[in-house]
């Protein structure tokens, strides 16, 4: 330096804001506090758009899903210890669920650590997240702090994407060093998600058996809605005449009402077909690992398209796999076919056709269901109805009954707009899915939430209140879990599963300066609703649902152990 001038500096707080600018990061979703919430003011006074929330789960499921919805990661930004072990549920339900998302927590110093010499909130956050997500990394030296964001990115999106954990201990954000270093140390990255193109003979074996197909099958998963591949689906699919089965995020891919959608003769069709093409979906517990007596006795023949090659033979024999992203694998089928395909035997498409219409029919007068308090049907056939004129909404779900039965009553029009569960049946998403759907997409969200799976993250009505997002919950309070009958014939303490009896959850949106509506009926709940997508205004319907109305598990009430002894 010449004498006499000051060489100019940044440290570490300067370089996380830098690295995340740097890589399109807009977005972080965080509970502050030590040694975190000078970052987040200094990320928020850089532009970073940085969400408060009242548990770090919640910011962290944001986190998930908005790596889901933008094929960014999401970032979740948390206190040590016990900040970083609330955070830890969302980044292993990402890993789970295919979705890119970095969890960065604040931690104590390795010296200390190493020591176990008890330092504020000490824990070795590395080493017990490493088996509960795709990677994980720590940054001791502010020059590594560029690198560091760039492997915990790519790790994050790159191949299967998943959920990706970065440490950094408090006394890295005190951390000067030179700027222009610093800037030089900064990394863009190139190419995160790189297509992986499938081999030709991989993508000629796989439509040689889809061709010899005499009653074939599509099932797209949510790895095929993450793609972003959306018409070169579609016409994929029309162009094969083969008919669909969309699982529950792949929805609106292409319409739930488009004639070769097999949505509602689920049944029939894992039954009947005799060639399956997976494409972005897991033979997992929710196809039934691929056999037993949803499948029937005829022989089936599996071709997956899937960008984990460790995920072929999982459970079944994969006769077709098909290793590659599935926009790259997709538009190599889509030429292929081009020139001449033979469309499937018309009696399978038209048995499939019958069937769904025989079900729709069958349902049909049960979504007219006016009666008070409501059942789940008449309910559904309001919000079917909101979705049907509000394509553009997103809807996010969970619960027992309330999930199952939404899924399959609630068409969806376009692709990522369907946000539930996932694959582990978590409860708690709600809230957090809602605010990053409304945040990363702009549109209205529709979040449909059992009672007992709303109370996992409620109190984040007053974090929607906060950034007054454009988000209408409706609540189905049937009293509890499952229905609110259960009686406890041992003591005077309520039955396991029930909840206070006529709660008003609407309450709790008003304490917060949010609209609150009590509905006993399809005709209060639709008028409730309406106004709400009308207005964008955060919004809290308690849709009062008959306590009697539910089932145990809802449609998974198989997978519970049932005990062989006498009831004592
Ligand atoms: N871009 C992509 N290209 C190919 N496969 C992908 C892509 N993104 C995710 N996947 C795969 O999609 C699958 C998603 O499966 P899953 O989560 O079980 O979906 P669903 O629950 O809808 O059936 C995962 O095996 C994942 O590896
Ligand atoms: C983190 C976690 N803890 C518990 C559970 C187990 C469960 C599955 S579904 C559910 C709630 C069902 O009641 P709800 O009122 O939401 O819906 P309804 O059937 O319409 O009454 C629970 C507690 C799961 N899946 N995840
Ligand atoms: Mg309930």
């Amino acid at each position: 330096e010449a004498p006499g001038t000051e060489q100019e500096l940044t440290d570490g707080f300067h370089l996380v804001i830098d690295a995340l600018k740097l890589n399109g990061i807009n977005t972080i979703y965080n509970v502050p506090g030590i040694p975190i919430t000078d970052l987040g003011r200094m990320a928020q006074a850089a532009g970073i758009r940085v969400i408060s929330f009242r548990h770090e789960q919640n910011a962290g499921y944001a986190a998930g899903i908005a790596g889901y919805l933008t094929k960014k990661p999401g970032v979740c930004l948390t206190v040590s210890a016990p900040g970083f072990l609330n955070g830890l549920t969302a980044l292993a339900h990402a890993t789970t669920n295919c979705y890119p998302m970095i969890l960065v927590s604040g931690s104590s110093e390795r010296e200390i650590v190493d020591l176990q010499q008890g330092d504020y909130e000490e824990m070795d956050q590395l080493a017990i997240a490493k088996p509960l997500c795709k990677a994980a990394y720590r940054v001791l030296h502010a020059q590594d702090i560029g690198i560091g964001f760039a492997r915990a990115i790519r790790a994050a999106v790159s191949g299967r994407p998943g959920g990706v954990y970065l440490d950094l201990p408090a006394k890295l954000f005190g951390q000067v060093m030179n700027a222009d270093a610093g800037q030089k140390s900064l990394v863009k990255v190139i190419d995160a998600a790189p297509a992986q193109i499938p081999s030709p003979a991989s993508v000629k074996r796989a439509l040689d058996v889809l061709k010899s197909a005499k009653r074939p099958l599509i099932i797209l998963g949510k790895g095929a809605a993450y793609a972003q591949a959306d018409e070169e689906i579609k016409s994929f699919v029309e162009k094969s005449g083969v008919p669909f089965l969309p699982m529950s995020m792949a929805k609106g891919l292409l319409p739930d009402t488009h004639p070769q959608c097999a949505g509602a003769a689920r049944s029939t069709v894992l039954k009947d077909s005799d060639v399956v093409m997976l494409i972005g979906a897991r033979l997992n517990w929710l196809l039934s690992h691929g056999k037993g007596k949803s499948w029937g006795e005829t022989p089936k023949k599996f071709i997956q398209v899937d960008i984990e090659p460790r995920e072929m033979d999982s459970n079944v024999e994969i006769v077709a796999p098909v290793v590659g992203d599935i926009g790259s694998v997709v538009s190599a089928f889509n030429q292929a076919i081009a020139t001449g395909w033979t469309a499937p035997p018309a009696d399978w498409t038209k048995a499939i056709t019958s069937k769904r219409d025989e079900n729709v029919a069958k349902m049909a007068p049960k979504l007219m269901n006016n009666k008070s308090p409501m059942d789940y049907h008449g309910a559904l056939g309001v919000l079917k109805n909101v979705i049907k004129d509000h394509p553009e909404a997103i809807l996010v779900n969970e619960g027992a009954n309330t999930l199952d039965l939404a899924r399959g009553v609630i068409d969806m029009y376009k692709p990522r707009k369907r946000l539930d569960v996932g694959t582990w049946g978590v409860m708690g998403i709600g809230m957090g899915q809602a605010i990053a759907a409304a945040l990363e997409t702009g549109h209205p969200v529709l979040a449909v939430e059992g009672d007992s799976a709303f109370g996992f993250s409620g109190m984040e009505v007053e974090t929607i209140c906060r950034y007054n997002l454009p988000i209408c919950v409706v609540i189905f309070n049937n009293d509890g879990i499952y229905r609110g009958t259960d009686v406890n014939g041992a003591n005077d303490d309520p039955a396991t599963t029930v909840f206070v009896k006529g709660a008003r959850y609407d309450k709790m949106m008003e304490a917060f300066g949010g609209v609150g509506v009590n509905a006993t009926s399809p005709d209060e709940l639709k008028r409730a609703v309406n106004e709400a997508m009308a207005s964008g205004k955060p919004t809290l319907i308690n849709a009062v649902i008959d306590p009697a109305a539910g089932s145990e598990s809802g449609r998974i009430g198989n997978l519970n152990p049932q005990s062989v002894l006498q009831k004592k």
